[in-house]
């Protein structure tokens, strides 16, 4: 099945006192992957999170993915986010078993890239293409390069970084099969608003 949609991405300090109600909504109006990031070190905590989206994912059928962690994603049973500084890829690829979700973080390099796609990435991740609140000093992206890696590339093409409704068309007109949001969707003031912003990235992708 080729992965194209809305990933969405959680924060935990965004959605302090929201987590669960906000995840859901942003399923209910359909999300092709979920992924878990928390950046703090509160293992029981993150365990605890990560179960429940792991169920709140199953009842919708979601993907979940755990940012950062290959041996919790491993417990669960799920796919996991890796950038540069995170570890080599194919070990976890290895652990996960050929039928998980693997993606890589690539910023703006398409060397970095195809160094992923050989190494087992299910996709690949570029930003970030926009100003960022979420993550200010991630190095940036252009939609050149998803020019460039959608000819060369044969693996889904994500895109991050300061994705919102009024700025998402551009990338996927350049290719991308994947628009990872933080603050674009969970920014919202409402659990409906939540739902209604996934619905309308899922129409800029024309899904469904
Ligand atoms: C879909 C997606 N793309 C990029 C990232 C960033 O990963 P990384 O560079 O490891 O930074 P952290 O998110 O771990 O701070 C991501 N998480 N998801
Ligand atoms: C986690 C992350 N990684 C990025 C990268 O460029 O690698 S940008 C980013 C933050 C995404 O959140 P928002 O949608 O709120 O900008
Ligand atoms: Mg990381």
């Amino acid at each position: 099945m080729k992965l194209r949609g809305l990933y969405a991405v959680t924060d935990s300090q965004l959605l302090a006192g929201k987590f669960l109600a906000y995840v859901e909504a942003a399923l209910e109006g359909g999300v092709t992957l979920l992924q878990y990031r928390d950046k703090s070190s509160d293992e029981a905590r993150r365990l605890r999170e990560a179960e429940a989206l792991r169920n709140l994912c199953e009842r919708y059928k979601t993907q979940l993915i755990i940012n950062d962690d290959a041996e919790l994603a491993a417990r669960l049973g799920v796919g996991v986010h890796l950038g540069q500084t995170d570890g080599p890829l194919a070990p976890v690829r290895a652990l996960l078993g050929h039928k998980a979700i693997v993606g890589s973080t690539c910023h703006a390099s398409l060397e970095l890239a195809e160094q992923a796609v050989n190494e087992g990435a299910s996709y690949v991740a570029f930003g970030r293409f926009f100003n960022s609140s979420t993550k200010p000093g991630a190095p940036s992206a252009n939609l050149e390069l998803l020019e460039q890696a959608r000819i060369k590339l044969h693996v889904p093409i994500c895109a991050i970084g300061g994705i919102t409704l009024e700025n998402a068309a551009p990338l996927v007109a350049h290719g991308v099969d994947l628009l990872a949001v933080v603050h674009g969707l969970f920014g919202a003031d409402s659990t409906a608003d939540v739902t209604r912003r996934a619905r309308a990235f899922n129409d800029l992708l024309h899904i469904k």
